[in-house]
């Protein structure tokens, strides 16, 4: 049985990630949400704008991959080939937990290899909120955020991963917001706040906007199950805690609700629409709801498996899905598809009107976008 190193740790995500079911235990709940179909667009399918603005730079369409690895030499050339792809369609990226380059010089240029190959695209820096309890400050942020000349650094807020991990560490006091709100009065970078597959909540998104904090990935519930990942790394090492973990594997805040509990609660901020988007249609959904852009994670690790090409077909396929979406429901830009109409139904109506939040709030907060 592989010695619980951090290096270990992170060859057993990425593969845990490609070759174990961690994902279809739950759904986004994006399939509760429908686009009302427009006969009469007004312009041309060649007419749509996708481009965005993110992190004061331009990208031709609202994606960006999220943060996923980086450690080891190969998890470097992952970071690498989907830096290149990034670049040439003028997306952004997000780099993994940078927390093993701060412990292990040697593993730095397995992250900066993403600036290297993509030097002009919006790069996040990924740094986990636990270590700020275990004596990370604003020097560990900036090295995390200068090792890739980075745009913007996420904080992962991972309690559900931390608690099934075996060797996990889930202290998430309050100190971690006072810690980020010093951090990020003197950082030169916008905090980013990222879940990692549970999704944020009205009650966190809140607190973290009442304290100034206008950044948000939402990773909700839906996609990779971080909890599932822990509980198969488990079950290689006999781990007492793997059967508690596979009866939460469906726990957390559905992607689709993660969103509109985040833009009701955060209405002027920038959000990331992440956690089981799988294609185009769930990206345009994910914006139409509340997000201003998509953040694909698996898909995209799934695709670079087998080669830039691969990578490059699945960004092609998916920016002509939000295209086809945006065009057929009559939104020539990304901010026409913030607007338009749409229809709430199932589980996903029962949960917003469980939490409070009716259809007209929303409609009201959507149109001010
Ligand atoms: C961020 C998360 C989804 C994956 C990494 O979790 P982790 O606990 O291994 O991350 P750290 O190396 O930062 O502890
Ligand atoms: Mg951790």
């Amino acid at each position: 049985m592989p010695e619980i190193t951090i290096s270990n740790r992170k060859i057993e995500h990425v593969e845990i990630c490609l070759y174990e079911k961690v994902e279809g235990y739950t759904s986004t709940l994006l399939e509760n949400v429908r686009l009302v179909h427009q006969s009469l667009p007004g312009f041309s399918l060649s007419d749509v704008d996708t481009s965005v603005m993110f992190l004061k730079k331009r990208m031709s369409a609202p994606i960006i991959v999220t943060g996923m690895t980086g450690g080891t030499p190969e998890l470097g050339r992952l970071n690498g080939l989907i830096a290149e792809v990034v670049e040439e369609f003028g997306l952004g990226m997000g780099v993994g937990s940078q927390r093993i380059a701060i412990e292990k010089k040697e593993t730095r240029e397995t992250f900066s290899i993403a600036r290297k190959l993509a030097p002009s695209a919006p790069i996040i820096a990924n740094i986990g909120a636990p270590q700020l309890m275990k004596g990370y400050g604003i020097k560990e942020i900036e090295e995390a955020v200068n090792m890739i000349e980075a745009d913007a650094v996420a904080i992962h807020f991972n309690p559900a991963q931390e608690v099934f991990q075996p060797e996990g560490e889930p202290d998430y006091s309050m100190e971690i917001l006072y810690k980020l709100k010093d951090i990020s009065r003197n950082l030169g970078v916008p905090v980013i706040i990222k879940e990692t597959g549970s999704g944020l909540s009205m009650e966190v998104v809140s607190l973290f906007y009442s304290n100034g904090f206008r950044y948000f990935d939402v990773s909700g519930q839906g996609g990779t199950s971080w909890i599932s990942v822990e509980m198969f790394r488990g079950e290689r090492k006999n781990n007492w805690k793997t059967e508690s973990a596979r009866l939460f594997s469906d726990w957390g805040n559905p992607t689709a609700a993660s969103i509109v509990e985040t833009r009701i609660s955060a209405p002027d901020a920038y959000i990331i629409g992440s956690g089981g988007i799988r294609n185009g249609l769930d990206a345009a959904k994910a914006i139409a709801l509340g997000a201003d852009i998509g953040g694909f994670a698996l898909p995209v690790l799934k695709a670079v498996m087998s080669g830039k090409d691969s990578l490059r077909e699945f960004l092609k396929k998916s920016i002509f899905e939000i295209k086809a979406a945006m065009f057929l429901s009559g939104s020539k830009t990304v901010s026409d598809l913030a607007k338009a109409p749409l229809v709430i139904t199932g589980e996903l109506k029962d949960w917003l009107e469980s939490r409070g939040i009716s259809l007209s709030t929303l409609e009201s907060v959507r149109k001010r976008r």
